[in-house]
């Protein structure tokens, strides 16, 4: 892959212990591990050279590392993650049958709870194994007229939620300002599609997936691009894996699944489908799934964090105008006029609908996401 000569080689990044999980069982060793660059945020605050880094990590995989020790914000929002990671086993401790009552996908919203197997992960028809509770950005910052029901453990917890959405967001503005710089485009352009203050489908995600029977693995979450513009990943067992683009796999070779090994100090950052429509495909948004953690941590529950910036909710997802960088549409064609509501809206829920749905009905949604075997 092209961005390996950039990256720590595997062994390196397994004989340094400050970034392991102590209370874990281990990464296993003799497993491959996606080669994501590794950047530091520190490094970025000062140094163009980690900048072009980041510009190239979001051209080619649209995944990598970011280091977030020695840095005010970096090591504030480590602090922050951990409360949530914390807050996120209470809420689990809630009973799926309690949490059930704050799925709004009847109401059309994506928001709030996903329980455990109620979308569809591959082409069989198989469903998930996991559960995950979405918290709108906009309920949590009073910018919802008629906010949702929450569960009131999460109004206990509502400044340790609010401290993070505030911090992650100002790394998502931090990203953006790098990428607005590398794409030409007037300055504050990505800054003013993403203001905090706006409504949109900012949330933070906190993600629980218990031990699966050895006997009968299945994915967890299954296969997809992020749908919005930049996601912070908090993971500290395996699990996730990314499927790496055609375009970095040697010629001949077909793409294999391949695990990202969580660092401790680090977040991952991905980016989404709204960078690459905005860019007209120059920055990639990567295809990525859970599975159930390698060696030994597959015997643990494993939880994850997820912050999703997504575009204010009315603002179109199409090539942004005012850049050299930025390929032209080719000749005759004619974007779709999506707003980033709208997109997000159809891709998160296309997949839950599966309420009595026979298998053969839940293959069919499948084959209608588009989204392949
Ligand atoms: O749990 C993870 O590591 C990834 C979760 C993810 O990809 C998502 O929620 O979109
Ligand atoms: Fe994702």
């Amino acid at each position: 892959m092209a961005t390996e000569t950039e990256t720590l080689p595997p062994t390196q990044l397994i004989t340094d212990h400050t970034l392991t999980f102590p209370d874990l069982p281990p990464f296993p060793t003799n497993i491959p591990t996606a080669p994501l660059h590794r950047l530091s945020l520190s490094a970025l605050r000062t140094s163009p050279v980690e900048s072009t880094r980041l510009f190239s990590a979001s051209k080619d995989l649209g995944f990598f590392y970011l280091d977030l020790r020695d840095d005010v914000l970096g090591e504030r929002l480590l602090r922050e993650g951990d409360a949530l990671f914390a807050i996120g086993e209470k809420l689990y401790e809630l009973g799926r049958e309690e949490l059930q009552q704050y799925d709004y996908k009847h109401l059309g919203s994506y928001m709030g709870y996903k329980g455990y197997g109620s979308a569809v992960v591959d082409e069989k028809g198989n469903l998930d194994r996991n559960e995950f509770y979405n918290m709108p950005k906009d309920d949590f910052l009073g910018l919802s007229q008629t906010p949702l029901a929450h569960p009131p453990l999460l109004y206990e917890h509502g400044d340790s939620i609010r401290a993070y959405m505030h911090d992650a967001h100002k790394l998502v503005l931090l990203i953006l300002t790098h990428l607005n710089t590398h794409l030409g485009l007037p300055p504050d352009t990505l800054a003013s599609l993403h203001r905090q203050t706006a409504k949109s489908g900012d949330q933070v995600r906190i993600v629980k997936s218990p031990p699966q029977p050895a006997s009968d693995m299945r994915t967890a979450l299954g296969k997809h691009t992020d749908y919005g513009s930049i996601t912070i990943l908090f993971n500290r067992l395996g699990g996730l894996q990314i499927l790496p683009p055609p375009s970095l796999v040697p010629a001949g070779q077909e793409p294999q699944w391949t695990y990202v090994k969580p660092l401790r100090g680090h977040c991952i950052v991905n980016l989404g489908d709204a960078m690459v429509k905005f860019t007209n495909g120059l920055l990639k948004s990567n295809i990525h799934r859970v599975i159930s953690p390698p060696g030994e941590q597959a015997r643990e529950t494993r939880y994850s964090l997820v912050y999703f910036a997504r575009p204010e909710d009315e603002v179109v997802l199409k090539r942004l105008e005012g850049s050299e960088v930025i390929p032209p549409l080719e000749e005759g064609v004619a974007e779709e006029q999506i707003s980033s509501k709208k997109w997000i809206e159809w891709k998160a829920l296309r997949l839950r609908k599966v309420e009595q749905l026979s298998e053969v009905e839940r293959k069919k949604l499948w084959d209608e996401s588009g989204l392949g075997i």
